[in-house]
This record gives C-alpha cells, structure tokens and sequence, in this order.
C-alpha cells in the first residue's frame, strides 16, 4: 500500500450557498436544514482512491463578498479550491466571479485544480442560474464544473478531481 497522499482543499463562495452543508453531507453524510454561519471550519476525512489513500483537509471558509479580502492563509499549501454558488441567487453567481478573479491576483497564475459548483440543483422552482451559464463560466476558466444538492445527496466527486 502506497503512502498515503495529503490534500488541503478550500471551499468559498457568497453566503449561504451550501458551503458548509456540501462539507458536513461529504464528510459526515449528512444533510443539516437549519442555517449556521460559518466563521472557519477545518474537516477532515480519509478516503481511499483505487488503492491509494488519501487525507483530506477540507477549509470551509466563511461566505465572502464582492469586497471581501482574501486571506493570504488561502493561497499558501492548498491543492484546489471548490468556487461554490447557489443556482437560485444571482448575486452568488457573481460574487464566485469576483472571487475567483481575487484568487488569480493572489496566487499569480492559478496552477491549482478549480472546480465550480452550482448548488441547491433541488430547487427546481427557485433556479434563476441556468446550467449552461455556470459551464461558461467554468470552461473561461478551464475549470470542472458541476450542480449539485447537498439536500438531495447529490454530491460531486471530488476527490476525482485531485
Ligand atoms: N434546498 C437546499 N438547501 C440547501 C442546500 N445546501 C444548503 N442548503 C441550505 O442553505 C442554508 C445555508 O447553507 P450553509 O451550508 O450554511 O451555507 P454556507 O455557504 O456554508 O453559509 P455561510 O457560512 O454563511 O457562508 C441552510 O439552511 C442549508 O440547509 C441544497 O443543496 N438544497
């Protein structure tokens, strides 16, 4: 059995998007309705990926603004960044722009693994972000893009993606 391999992931995006939820149903695989805002959680877990194990160090940050500053703690010895918003708030939609902008000024040239998430895909009524406007947006930034639903469980992979 090889050693196991470390990876630190950040999790960012607006308020209330499910940052904290896509966590917790990850980790812990659960769904929690009630709404706590997150100042800064650190989880971790170990998973294993055709035979190799893994540490994950998961940082869920807590919800940023168009004129939040970006910690420095955020570009330093982290492996990808999960750019989260909710697919029934414009405002988050664009707030994960602007974040992502901030995070290119940081680090410079990104050569960390960026995965965009849609969340709150349940919702089907509430939706105002379309599936092909958060694949544009992913693909200008040749990153993953997903939807999900922490509600439903219906998670992204993403350990497959580091
Ligand atoms: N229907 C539905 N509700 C969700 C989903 N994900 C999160 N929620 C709800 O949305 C609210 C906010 O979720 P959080 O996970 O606390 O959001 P957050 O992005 O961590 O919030 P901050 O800590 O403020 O940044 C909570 O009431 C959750 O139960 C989802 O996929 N579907």
């Amino acid at each position: 059995m090889p050693q196991p391999k470390y990876r630190k992931i950040v999790i960012l995006g607006y308020r209330s998007v499910g940052k904290s939820s896509l966590t917790i149903q990850f980790v812990e695989g659960q769904f929690v309705d009630s709404y706590d805002p997150t100042i800064e959680n650190t989880f971790t877990t170990t998973l294993s990926l055709n035979g190799q194990e893994f540490h994950l160090q998961l940082v869920d940050t807590a919800g940023q603004d168009e004129y939040s500053i970006f910690p420095q703690s955020y570009s330093m010895d982290i492996h990808g960044y999960v750019l989260v918003y909710s697919v029934t708030s414009n405002k988050s939609f664009e707030v994960v722009q602007v974040i992502h902008d901030k995070l290119l000024d940081m680090v410079g040239k990104v050569q960390v693994p960026i995965v965009l998430v849609g969340n709150k895909k349940d919702l089907h009524m509430e939706r105002v972000v379309r599936f092909d406007e958060g694949k544009g947006m992913a693909d200008s930034w040749k990153a993953v893009f997903m939807e999900s639903s922490a509600k439903e469980n219906q998670m992204i992979n993403w350990i497959d993606i580091w």
